[in-house]
């Protein structure tokens, strides 16, 4: 065994050999990694300090300290393990080193979906026994401080060569759930507003702040002792979204030219094609790419797309580097999958995705059902399960006092929760409240986004006082109060990757309602009344085409059968409240996935 790991050489031949991962701040050209013994001895030490803490349980001691795989039964303490006896056994056969890359992890950060499912799908896969890490910024706005009280700085600092200099960015750590979480931290992270903007708008250097992310992605697995040691070179990586795309370019440009990451694969996982991180192409040179990989990000925008005459429309797309060079591809819904190959849901890139068809693959993303799950959620004002729904109808009134409506059990509240996007379909909301408030009913909206919408939410709250409420802003305790309070879920989203929130919904027995679209038609089953011997069947209702008199329609079948059918409304409900939405189940799916992409030689070698 080499006395050291990775040593990557400093190859000056290359012309663009500043771009060498391996440089330290002192200059030097290879990182120093500790000596194999020293590694073991940080290893041993850290499994003392988890056998302290009782995060493993003693069976499994003698596993950790003789062999390369660590299985961490998160839940059990060593004295409950050797008390009964059990443990927990791997549920995954091949047990793989797994670095999820993301802009967003609950309950670090949050701004949607990708936040949820990057917070609790890396959990999922080291409760089945893989050993998981989680890359994502160190955000530190004012108020998501507290959130990164846990992690500890590291004391690794390694300097990044992008955007014509050095950036040193250092690694904090928390070890929670089985889960390495490790927050890259530079300054540029540390500002007011969410994570891409603030009330004036997206940041500008964006690209320059996922870039590192991308970067500090790639070299954690090599850097950082975690446990003792490192993850090494033969991981997987999860890359999720345009602001992590660099990563497989960046194996492929920069360090597999030195020999490093031969054995790693990369999968792109999309949860949202329409944000790809455009820019103008004289932005390349600041990405710390070689110049002859430029045409893996090499994107000319169609004619009518450019700002006149001479425009070229020439610019990079950074998530089209990571199409072209990925392992493999995910969306986060088979029927998404398939519409992101069509000119309809393309976003551009269709026919690029349409040419990688055999590796792209849709699994429905799973829920944290421990953070939502209505029989013990300590956000609502009282509890309930399948078994006893009264505390539903508690939940509702307490919410219709919180926000200031007429206390009325029997009039069907309508809810919507979501980001005030043009993908969320808001724009059909509004159309459609003149007509949808003659009817008795009350709408809750929660969200944030375009300022248009949220000034109509204020103004709609004054011209419906008795019937409407708008709550601007991003407060996720109201978000499960209105999940659990609400009779009926609107979700009339042009597109729909997934979607979340409609399977909150069913785990609480709130019905929704949907545009017929990817993630939204894969998971919500349109409502037939004379199925089943006419029990009926099905979890909620699906309108299409996307439009307004259809929303209208499917929302009137909804509060007609609420009004009038109180048996099969909770036949409804209760069909929905035992769907199985668990992340276990997904990442078993996704297992199968990996098992592929290892099968496969590296798509670039
Ligand atoms: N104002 C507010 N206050 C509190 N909570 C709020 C909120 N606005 C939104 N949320 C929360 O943010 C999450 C939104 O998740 P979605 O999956 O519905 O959409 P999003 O478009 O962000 O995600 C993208 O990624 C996910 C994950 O893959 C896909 O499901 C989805 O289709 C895709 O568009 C939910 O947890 C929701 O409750």
């Amino acid at each position: 065994m080499a006395s050291t790991l990775h040593r990557v050489p400093c190859s000056h031949a290359s012309p663009r050999s500043d771009l060498t991962p391996r440089r330290l701040s002192g200059g030097n050209c290879t990182v120093r990694y500790p000596r194999r013994s020293r590694l073991l001895s940080l290893r041993t030490r850290c499994v003392a300090e988890r056998i302290k803490k009782a995060e493993v349980s003693s069976e499994k001691i003698l596993e950790i300290q003789g062999t390369k795989e660590i299985s961490i039964t998160s839940n059990v303490s060593a004295e409950e393990a050797e008390d009964t006896g059990k443990e927990e056994q791997p549920k995954t056969g091949v047990r793989l080193n797994i670095v999820f890359v993301t802009s967003e992890a609950a309950p670090y950060s949050k701004t949607g979906g990708l936040g949820d499912v990057c917070g609790s799908l890396p959990i999922a896969f080291a409760a089945r026994g893989h050993r998981v890490m989680v890359v994502s910024p160190r955000y530190l706005n004012g108020v998501s401080n507290k959130n990164y009280d846990n992690a500890v700085d590291l004391g690794r600092r390694i300097n990044i060569n992008c955007f014509g200099g050095l950036q040193e960015v250092a690694f904090f750590h928390e070890y929670r759930a089985g889960v390495d979480w490790v927050f890259v931290d530079h300054p540029s992270y540390h500002r007011g507003g969410n994570p891409y903007g603030d009330t004036r708008g997206a940041f500008g250097d964006n690209q320059f702040r996922f870039t590192l992310l991308s970067h500090a992605a790639c070299e954690a697995p090599l850097v950082l002792p975690l446990g003792g040691y490192t993850y090494g070179e033969k991981c997987l990586f999860l890359v999720n979204d345009w602001h992590a795309s660099l990563v497989p370019v960046l194996l492929g440009a920069k360090y597999r030219p030195y020999g490093v990451y031969k054995d790693a694969r990369s999968i792109l996982v999309i949860h949202n094609l329409a944000h790809q991180g455009v820019e103008p192409a004289a932005t390349y040179q600041n990405l710390g790419l070689p110049n002859e990989w430029y045409s893996a990000l090499e994107w000319i925008f169609p004619t009518w797309a450019r700002a006149h005459a001479l425009d070229k429309g020439e610019a990079v797309n950074i998530l089209k580097g990571a199409i072209v060079t990925a392992d493999r591809i995910m969306t986060v819904s088979k029927g998404y999958a398939w519409e992101i190959t069509t000119i309809e849901g393309g976003y551009g890139l269709d026919h690029l995705l349409g040419s990688r068809k055999s590796v792209l693959n849709g699994i429905t993303n799973g829920i944290d059902v421990d953070e939502w799950d209505p029989a013990k959620d300590k956000q609502i004002p009282s509890c309930y399960s399948i078994d006893d729904l009264s505390g539903k109808a508690l939940c509702k009134q307490a919410l219709q006092k919180e926000i200031g409506l007429p206390i009325r059990p029997d009039c069907p509240v309508i809810g919507f929760i979501g980001r005030l996007d043009y993908q969320k379909g808001t724009d059909l909301i509004r159309m459609a409240m003149p007509e949808l408030l003659n009817e008795d009913i009350q709408f809750i909206m929660l969200g944030s986004g375009d300022l248009a919408t949220e000034e109509w939410m204020r103004s709609a709250e004054a011209t419906y006082p008795e019937k409407f409420r708008g709550w601007v802003g991003f407060n996720v305790p109201l978000s499960h109060r209105i999940t659990a309070g609400c009779d009926i879920l609107l979700m009339p989203s042009r597109f729909e990757p997934c979607g979340l929130n409609q399977l909150y919904a069913m785990r609480y027995g709130t019905v929704p309602v949907v545009h017929a679209t990817g993630g939204l038609r894969d998971t919500v089953e349109n409502f037939n009344p004379f199925a089943n011997e006419g029990r009926g069947q099905g979890t909620g209702w699906t309108f299409s085409p996307l439009s307004k008199e259809s929303m209208l329609v499917a929302l009137r079948y909804a509060m007609k059968t609420y009004r009038e059918h109180k048996d099969t409304w909770e036949g409804l409900m209760k069909r929905g409240m035992s769907q199985d939405f668990t992340w276990d189940n997904a990442a078993s799916q996704y297992e199968q996935i990996f098992k592929w992409a290892f099968l496969d030689p590296p798509y670039i070698q």
